[in-house]
């Protein structure tokens, strides 16, 4: 079986007068993948996405989606696209907006169904300014189903969502991907890219520093924390223990960051009143704080070298 490629990007680069947006990406995604691009403001993600659309043009490299331009496979209706803002009328009605849409393609889902889809079937016949903003996404998220897409695009979805509604989001996307269908999504939230993504594009400074399983990148980073009750700590002690990196306290409960943590176990158990033990691995957030702190301090080093 060939697996199709869905999106190939391949040493892309955009710089904007001094900044360079994306300093060379390379980025496979196959179809049936849900990617979740994370990473920090100014990281990169929108302008990879803006080129990967055709919005922008890269300076250097190439972009492929479905083996050809970015614009031919959305003007034959093979990408969804949810951006973080534009693509609305303020004063059409949302059911008006959504007819349009499927207007401009040749074998578009029926309106009645992608509002159903994207959970806003009571809101057909509200004005678009009257609409909240994580309303307003949803409309926008039915905008990019409409086309029957195999692959959909979003930039930030659930920005300006309450909790709840980010939940009722998912589910809808869930839905899609339960389909076959291809997402790649750029995300501010750890948990969204872990819930939700089946692989995780870390990026930092317009580049990809990590690329992985949420699994994959948080088993990057060794290493276990012990949370333990330890009244009346020695922390200069338990700073010094072998393989203990960190050491934090919060009250009588002290946190240690260890790259073993069953021999500082052994030691706590042995040789200190600790109660309340808990060993924990690296969550995502662990693992993307300890990914692009790296990245900065080996950039440091670099400009040093240059300096
Ligand atoms: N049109 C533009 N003109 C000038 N600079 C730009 C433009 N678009 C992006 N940039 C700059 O390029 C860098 C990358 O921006 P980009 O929006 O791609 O990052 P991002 O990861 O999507 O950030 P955020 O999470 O804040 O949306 C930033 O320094 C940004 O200021």
């Amino acid at each position: 079986m060939t697996t199709t490629t869905a999106v190939s990007l391949r040493g892309v680069t955009k710089k904007y007068a001094d900044v360079q947006a994306v300093a060379g990406v390379d980025l496979t995604i196959r179809a049936g993948e849900v990617v979740a691009l994370l990473g920090p403001n100014g990281a990169g993600k929108s302008t990879t996405i803006e080129m990967l659309l055709g919005l922008v043009k890269p300076d250097q490299g190439t972009v492929q989606v479905y083996g050809g331009t970015p614009t031919d496979a959305i003007a034959q209706g093979q990408v969804g696209v949810m951006l973080q803002s534009g693509g609305i009328i303020e004063d059409a009605k949302v059911g008006e907006l959504l007819n349009l849409v499927a207007g401009l393609h040749n074998d578009p889902m029926p309106v009645e169904e992608a509002l159903e889809r994207a959970g806003i079937a009571d809101l057909t016949k509200r004005t678009m300014k009257g609409l909240s903003g994580g309303q307003k996404q949803r409309v926008r998220f039915a905008m990019a189903i409409i086309p029957q897409p195999d692959l959909i695009v979003l930039d930030e979805p659930t920005t300006g969502m309450d909790v709840e509604s980010r939940r009722d989001f998912w589910a809808s996307m869930h839905a899609e991907t339960a389909r076959g269908r291809t997402v790649l999504f750029a995300t501010h939230y750890l948990e969204e890219a872990d819930s939700y993504a089946d692989r995780v594009v870390l990026m930092r400074n317009g580049k990809v520093v990590a690329d992985g399983t949420a699994a994959q990148i948080k088993a990057s980073v060794s290493g276990r924390t012990i949370r333990a009750t330890i009244p009346g700590a020695d922390l200069a002690a338990l700073a010094s223990l072998p393989g203990v990196r960190n050491v934090e306290t919060r009250g009588d409960v002290v946190l240690l960051q260890c790259a073993d943590s069953d021999s500082t176990l052994r030691h706590l158990l042995g040789n200190t009143k600790a109660h309340d033990i808990e060993v924990t691995s690296a969550d995502l957030e662990d693992a993307v704080l300890a990914i692009t702190d790296q990245n900065k301090a080996d950039q440091n080093k670099a400009q040093e070298t240059l300096a």
